[in-house]
C-alpha cells in the first residue's frame, strides 16, 4: 500500500480546561479527498490547524509522507484558511503575483488562473469581489506553490448556492490534477459530492470514518419519509416498526421498506399532505449516531 500522505495518530490538543480534540487517529491515501465533518465546535478547525503546524499539540503523532513534518512538508502544503485578509486595494493579479513570489516552488499563473477561474477578475480590487470570487482568489493563494498536499477549512460557508456549485467544481478539478485534499465542512452534501473518505468529529473525537457509500451501507442506508407536523398524532400504534424522529418541521421516519410503510401510514389514517421522500444521506447518518441535528 502506498504511504499515506498525512498519518495522525492519538491526536490531543487542550485550550487551558478545552478539550478540544481528545484523541483523534486516521490516515490519507494520496490523491483523496478526506473530509473532517462535524457541527461547529467539534473541533475541526483545531485538528487542521494542529496539523498544519499553526497550533502545537498537547500529545500525539503527526507524519507527513511517513515522516515527522519538516521543511518539505512546509514546502508542499498548501493552506486556504477561513479568514485570511487581503488587501483591499490590491488587485486580484497583483494579489497572486505577489503570493507567487514568497515560494521557490510556484504554480505557473496562468495555470492558477485557469483552475481557479480567475479570468474576469484579474483587475478589479479585492475591495470590489464578491464572496465566491473571495474563495476562489483565496484557493488559487492556497495553490500557488503548486502543493501535493491542500488543507481546505470551510471553503464554502457563507456563499450563496451558485457559488458553492462553482467551488466544488474547481475542487473537483484539482482533486483529477491528482493533488492530495483535506477539507473540514459543516454540510453533508458537500462531503457526499467532494470527499472519497470522510471522519465525522463530535465532541473532539471520530465517532464514524470510511467511505460515505460505506458508512451509508454499514449504518443504515434506505429511505426517510418526512411528515409535516402532528400527521401522526392520534394513529401512531404502540409498535411502529420503523425508526421516528422529530425534525425538518416536523416527523422523519426511516425506513428499508418505503412501499410497506407507506401502505402502513395509509392504513393508519396519517396525514400525508405534506410528505416528501428521498435517500437517507449522512446527515441523517450524523443525526442518528449522535441524537442531535448537525446544524443549530
Ligand atoms: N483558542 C482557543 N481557546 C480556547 N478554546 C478554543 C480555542 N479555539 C477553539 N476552542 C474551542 O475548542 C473547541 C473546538 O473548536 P473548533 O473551532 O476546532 O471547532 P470546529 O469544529 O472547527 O467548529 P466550527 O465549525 O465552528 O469552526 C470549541 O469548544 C472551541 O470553543
Amino acid at each position: 500500500m502506498d504511504t499515506p500522505v498525512l498519518e495522525i495518530r492519538d491526536l490531543v490538543k487542550n485550550f487551558g480546561k478545552v478539550e478540544a480534540v481528545r484523541g483523534i487517529s486516521f490516515a490519507i491515501r494520496p490523491g483523496i479527498c478526506f473530509g473532517l465533518l462535524g457541527p461547529n465546535g467539534a473541533g475541526k478547525t483545531t485538528t487542521i490547524e494542529v496539523i498544519e503546524g499553526i497550533l502545537s499539540p498537547t500529545s500525539g503523532e503527526i507524519l507527513y509522507k511517513g515522516k515527522p513534518r519538516g521543511r518539505a512538508f512546509r514546502e508542499e502544503v498548501g493552506i486556504q484558511l477561513q479568514s485570511t485578509e487581503l488587501l483591499l486595494l490590491q488587485t486580484v493579479r497583483e494579489t497572486l503575483e505577489v503570493f507567487r513570489r514568497l515560494y521557490r516552488r510556484r504554480a505557473p499563473l496562468e495555470e492558477l488562473i485557469q483552475t481557479c477561474q480567475l479570468q474576469d477578475i484579474l483587475d478589479k480590487d479585492n475591495a470590489r469581489i464578491s464572496g465566491g470570487q473571495k474563495q476562489r482568489l483565496l484557493l488559487a493563494m492556497a495553490l500557488a506553490n503548486d502543493p501535493d498536499l491542500i488543507f481546505l477549512d470551510e471553503p464554502t460557508t457563507g456563499l450563496d448556492p451558485q457559488a458553492r456549485r462553482h467551488l466544488w467544481d474547481i475542487v473537483g478539478r484539482i482533486k483529477r490534477s491528482g493533488k492530495t485534499l483535506v477539507l473540514t465542512t459543516h454540510y453533508m452534501d458537500e462531503a457526499e459530492i467532494l470527499c472519497d473518505e470522510i471522519a465525522i468529529v463530535d465532541a473532539g473525537r471520530i465517532i464514524a470514518m470510511g467511505r460515505p457509500a460505506d458508512m451509508l451501507a454499514a449504518h443504515g442506508d434506505g429511505t426517510v419519509m418526512t411528515l409535516g407536523p402532528g400527521a401522526l398524532d392520534g394513529c401512531l400504534p404502540d409498535h411502529f416498526p420503523w425508526t421516528l424522529r422529530q425534525g425538518e418541521g416536523g416527523v422523519a421516519i426511516h425506513t428499508r421498506e418505503p412501499g410497506e410503510t407507506l401502505k402502513t401510514l395509509v392504513s393508519l389514517g396519517a396525514d400525508l399532505n405534506r410528505l416528501s421522500v428521498r435517500a437517507f444521506n449522512l446527515e441523517d447518518l450524523f443525526i442518528e449516531l449522535t441524537g442531535r441535528e448537525l446544524r443549530p
